[in-house]
């Protein structure tokens, strides 16, 4: 195989080649579209940046393309998390070949815990330049968004591997998925996932892979995302907070916005719209996707504030049925409007957007 360094094993086989060894099938519930052609597992490793001296850790390797792309750098160190058992010994035969220590850890990502693989002489300030760690992945699309949003939750605690500093990440998403991702204001794509992901990282579309490139072929084309932490978040607020207020604001995204906003407290405390949009200077009247990154900072801010002020607002749950009856018992009327707002607000936009509860 062209290009990783001198093996204990030579010659190794080539991806394909382990894939039929092995007869690693391609499993559609684990999102399995493998990506065998050199070029591209080396674009995309080398999109990453500079790895040199890093701890690369990667998300589902798989066959192992991209791990080969990764182990021809100069890092330190590789650590592959895989769910599929099916993969360990392909994987084997490249840590038994490289050159440099490759580690190879069987379970779910979503479960994982980074900090874990991560030694201690690996941490940098926050403020620092990022550390020698890098993740990346060419992630199975049915955990992409969750895991995203879970990491980003991480980011903004400082926790797991980002307790070592802005450790960066280069990741693979649907291409419309990343399209939301690094969408500007004013855009068609601009969605709540855009306003979490901006607010906490430097994100950027590096190029997009098309889906016949995969094997098997995915119905999508591919884009490659990497995000790097911002020193300081654009929305310096707890991430739950950021998280419900923008879920809210874009809820209609067709709509002004003070409608999703108005979900934002019960019916018999409704003069707290009118406060949060007043306090915070945005108009009530402006769409979801014309709002500023500093005016959602303002939105939150003002919330945040009210929700010290009336601890029980940040728990209202406007689909709660237990509100719907306690505010149905005051107002039958405004409760069917209410409700009407609810399930016929827009609901294309349900379908749009994620749910990252
Ligand atoms: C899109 S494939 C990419 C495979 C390989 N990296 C490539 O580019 O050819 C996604 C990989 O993630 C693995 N995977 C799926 N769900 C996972 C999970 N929850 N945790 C870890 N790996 C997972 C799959 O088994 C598969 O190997």
């Amino acid at each position: 195989m062209a290009g990783v360094r001198l093996t204990r094993l030579p010659p190794l086989p080539t991806i394909s080649e382990i894939i039929r060894i092995y007869r690693l099938q391609a499993k559609k519930k684990l999102s399995q579209n493998f990506l065998l052609d050199m070029n591209l597992n080396r674009k995309l490793v080398k999109k990453a940046g500079k790895l040199k001296d890093n701890l690369v850790i990667e998300v589902g390797p798989g066959p192992g393309g991209i791990t080969r792309a990764i182990l021809e750098k100069d890092i330190h160190s590789l650590v592959a998390i895989e769910k599929d058992r099916r993969f360990l010994p392909g994987l084997q035969l490249l840590a038994d070949a490289a050159d440099k220590e490759m580690r190879i850890t069987q379970g779910d990502i979503m479960d994982f815990n980074l900090e874990t693989l991560i030694p201690d002489e690996f941490k940098k300030p926050w403020e620092a330049n990022p550390p020698n760690i890098h993740i990346i992945g060419n992630l199975p699309f049915n955990v992409s968004t969750p895991l995203i949003i879970k990491w980003l939750q991480a980011i903004s605690e400082k926790n797991g591997a980002w307790k070592y500093g802005r450790t960066p990440l280069t990741l693979t998403f649907q291409k419309e998925v990343a399209d939301r991702m690094v969408s500007p204001i004013l855009t068609d794509h601009r969605c709540r996932l855009s306003v979490m992901c901006q607010h906490l990282c430097d994100v950027s579309l590096q190029f997009v892979i098309p889906g016949k490139a995969f094997t098997p072929q995915p119905k999508v084309d591919v884009g490659v995302v990497k995000f790097t932490p911002l020193i300081k978040p654009l929305i310096d607020l707890p991430f739950k907070l950021v998280e419900k207020l923008i879920r809210h604001i874009f809820q209609y995204r067709q709509k002004k916005c003070k409608h999703g906003a108005a979900t934002l407290f019960p019916m018999n405390q409704q003069d707290l719209v009118t406060e949060l949009f007043d306090r915070s200077g945005v108009s009530p009247d402006s769409r979801s996707f014309m709002i500023t990154m500093e005016e959602f900072n303002r939105l939150c801010q003002v919330y945040n504030d009210i929700c010290d002020r009336h601890p029980d607002i940040f728990m209202y749950n406007f689909r709660s049925a237990e509100n719907a009856k306690a505010i149905r018992q005051k107002n039958h009327l405004q409760v069917v409007q209410f409700e009407k707002q609810i399930l016929y607000g827009d609901p294309s936009d349900f379908n749009k957007d994620f749910c990252i509860d």
